[in-house]
């Protein structure tokens, strides 16, 4: 998977210095795109160890996905990278299955005269035992690739502007939209801010195992993953860490831009780490770039293959996905920014 390292490198390489909510600094990029032909492999990253708990966790995440919760009560029983934002209760304020399974449809008494919208006994509506009506967009577009592939209108949308206004944690990758071209079906995403070290490489696995499951439902080969970040950051450190990467930026980018092998990218993750402040107490591993220049530093290896069992999207468990023949590096341990 070079496109994710090529990601990596243009971040770094071309990102400004950014200071966000978190409190932990970054070096963000406008508008990264990338994509990966799914026929050639699952893309599930191979410079750092994507199996074992991180594979645990991304298709638990992806399952719960697919189930329309609302809430990661049984997520949180198999990972805990939810965790720190939910209440005790499990209660998330925005979930993404909640949005692709069961987006709200408005009730009667807020339809304006003049504009269309499903009834109750509409094939993609669910009247839910409160009596609200939901909306399942990701069953409408596997039906709608049956019924019409050369719908242009394949989309899946986790933004609802009112929630996101209000939201702690709005959805980040937000839209996805199916495409038929020959006998391939292409997903491409939109994510309005990605955390290239931790997010990213669980988006691309997730994304990718849902193109072959949708395929795999429709009757097509998996075809392109295109994959837009708008604001595609990686965090460098809370504090006087994040700071001076602010002031350096520009030696760290002439750095990267003399490297001509990949090996030389461990020189310039030497050279951070003897002169940058060290990460306090308790911020260990919160500066993501000495991992990345690690990563960047490394060949990637073979993809591996998925093995799926012929399941629908309502049925798919942890147990239906296996990874096949996947060899990676060492793994590399970063902290979330919270
Ligand atoms: N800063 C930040 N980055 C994210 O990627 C992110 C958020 N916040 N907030 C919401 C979700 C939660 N996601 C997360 C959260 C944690 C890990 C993480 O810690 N991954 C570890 C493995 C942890 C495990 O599997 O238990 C890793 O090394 O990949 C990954 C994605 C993605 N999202
Ligand atoms: O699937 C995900 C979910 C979250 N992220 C990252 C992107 C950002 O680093 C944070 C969210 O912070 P905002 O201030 O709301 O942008 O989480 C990700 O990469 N992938």
């Amino acid at each position: 998977m070079h496109q994710y390292l090529d990601l990596v490198d243009s971040v770094l390489s071309g990102g400004t210095y950014k200071p966000n909510r978190t409190g932990v600094d970054t070096i963000a990029s406008f508008s990264e795109h990338y994509e990966v032909n799914l026929g050639k492999g699952y893309p599930l990253l191979t410079t750092k160890e994507m199996d074992g708990y991180r594979w645990n966790s991304m298709l638990h995440e992806v399952c719960w996905y697919l189930s329309g919760e609302e809430h990661i009560r049984d997520l949180r029983e198999k990972t805990k990278i939810w965790d720190a934002w939910a209440d005790e209760e499990g209660r998330l304020d925005t979930a993404y299955g909640r949005f692709w399974r069961r987006y709200p449809v408005p009730e009667d008494d807020a339809q304006l005269d003049g504009e269309s919208w499903p009834d109750d006994a509409h094939r993609w509506v669910t009247v839910e035992d409160d009596g609200r009506r939901t909306f399942d967009q990701l069953q409408y577009v596997i039906d709608t690739l049956s019924d019409s592939p050369n719908s242009r209108r394949l989309v899946v949308n986790a933004w609802h502007p009112a929630n996101a206004a209000v939201s702690t944690l709005p959805p980040c990758h937000y839209s996805f939209v199916f495409n038929v071209q020959g006998d391939r079906l292409n997903c491409h995403l939109t994510q309005r801010s990605g955390d290239t070290a931790l997010g990213i490489p669980f988006n691309i696995a997730a994304y990718a195992l849902l193109t072959n499951v949708v395929a795999q439902q429709t009757g097509y080969e998996p075809g392109t993953f295109a994959h837009t970040v708008v604001d595609a950051h990686v965090y460098c450190g809370r504090g006087d860490r994040g700071e001076w990467y602010g002031e350096h930026l520009d030696e760290l980018q002439s750095r990267l831009a003399d490297v001509d092998d990949r090996e030389e990218y461990l020189d310039v993750k030497g050279w951070l780490e003897s002169e940058a402040p060290p990460e306090a107490e308790g911020d260990e591993r919160l500066d993501h770039v000495p991992g990345l220049l690690e990563q960047l530093s490394r060949e990637p290896l073979d993809r591996p293959t998925l093995d799926l069992a012929a399941t629908s999207i309502d049925d798919l468990s942890y147990e239906d996905v296996q990874l096949r023949e996947y060899d990676s590096h060492e793994g590399i341990a970063f902290s979330v920014a919270e």
